[in-house]
């Protein structure tokens, strides 16, 4: 997703900052991002590497699409050091992530899911939610969700979509969210292409009233990863603006980058 979101901000005609924090192996490497060589820094580097980029390129915003391991390292390396981030990343725990950078004062929009349309249908069920508060109660919720096979934890669209469901009256424990993460049930069970076993989202949401007359069915399957890199964009270019402009507010998230009109297409 970095590579994506880096060719992303290329495309968009931003400057990308020729260093990326990457895991220790490969630090050292260039890539090539749209014609940008970008050199990974080791983690032991990476303060460093933030001194220099604060002189050569100000206002740089972070972005980050890293691990659920490593996840809280890394907000809280950006908190205390004051670094404008995006976290695309999920899982960790999210209630430190959304403490430490409040506290910190830094600005960050930290969002499970950047793709645009699919936040709206996010934005959708929490706006249901707040008006039916309930509405679903005493019906059944079942979730299955299909990621790529390197998918270290459950979808963080899945869990942030549940959480809107529970305050509709559904009782449902994360732990029941049912994870496909091989290849033949992908294809088989969840009709994903095979050509995006190694780059997927598809999810379904099944709500039953308890005899079984009524069913509803929410589903967003995403392809590729080109949604998530453009609305990445977004975000940086809206944080970027909020700083630019000294707001108050300085913790986002991607219903507000969407409520603000702040997406290019
Ligand atoms: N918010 C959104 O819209 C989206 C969120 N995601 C989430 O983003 C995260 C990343 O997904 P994805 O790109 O598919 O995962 P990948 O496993 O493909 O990439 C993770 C990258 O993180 C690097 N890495 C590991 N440790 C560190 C570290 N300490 N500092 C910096 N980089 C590190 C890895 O490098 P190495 O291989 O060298 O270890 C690897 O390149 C996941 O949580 C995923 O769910 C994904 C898509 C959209
Ligand atoms: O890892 C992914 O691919 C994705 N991760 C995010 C999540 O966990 O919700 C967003 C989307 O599902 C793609």
């Amino acid at each position: 997703m970095g590579h994506a979101a880096a060719e992303a901000a290329v495309r968009a005609g931003l400057t990308l900052v020729p260093f990326s924090y990457g895991g220790p192996t490969e630090s050292g490497r260039a890539v090539d991002v749209g014609g940008v060589q970008v050199t990974l820094v080791h983690p032991d580097e990476k303060l460093d590497v933030l001194h220099r980029v604060r002189e050569e390129y100000p206002g740089t915003v972070m972005v980050d699409y890293t691990l659920p391991s490593v996840v809280n390292g890394n907000a809280t390396f950006y908190s205390e050091n004051s670094v404008p981030f995006v976290m695309g990343t999920t899982g960790g725990d999210r209630d430190k992530i959304m403490r430490e950078a409040t506290e910190s004062g830094v600005y960050a929009v930290i969002a499970p899911n950047m793709g645009k349309q699919i936040v709206a249908l996010q934005t959708m069920l929490e706006l249901m939610a707040a008006q039916f508060p309930g509405c679903l109660s005493g019906y059944t919720l079942r979730v299955v969700e299909s990621h790529q096979a390197t998918k270290a934890d459950a979808s963080g669209t899945a869990i942030a979509n549940i959480h809107s469901f529970q305050r509709m009256g559904l009782e449902f424990d994360l732990s029941n969210i049912e994870l496909v993460r091989e290849a033949a049930e992908q294809i088989g069970r969840m009709q994903v292409p095979e050509d995006a076993l190694n780059g997927h989202a598809f999810h379904t949401y099944t709500v039953t009233s308890p005899d079984g007359s009524v069913t509803l069915e929410f589903k967003h399957n995403v392809v590729g990863r080109r949604v998530y890199a453009e609305g990445t964009v977004d975000a940086a270019l809206f944080l970027a603006s909020k700083i630019g402009e000294g707001a108050e507010k300085r913790l986002y998230n991607m219903v507000d980058v969407l409520s603000g009109g702040n997406m290019r297409s």
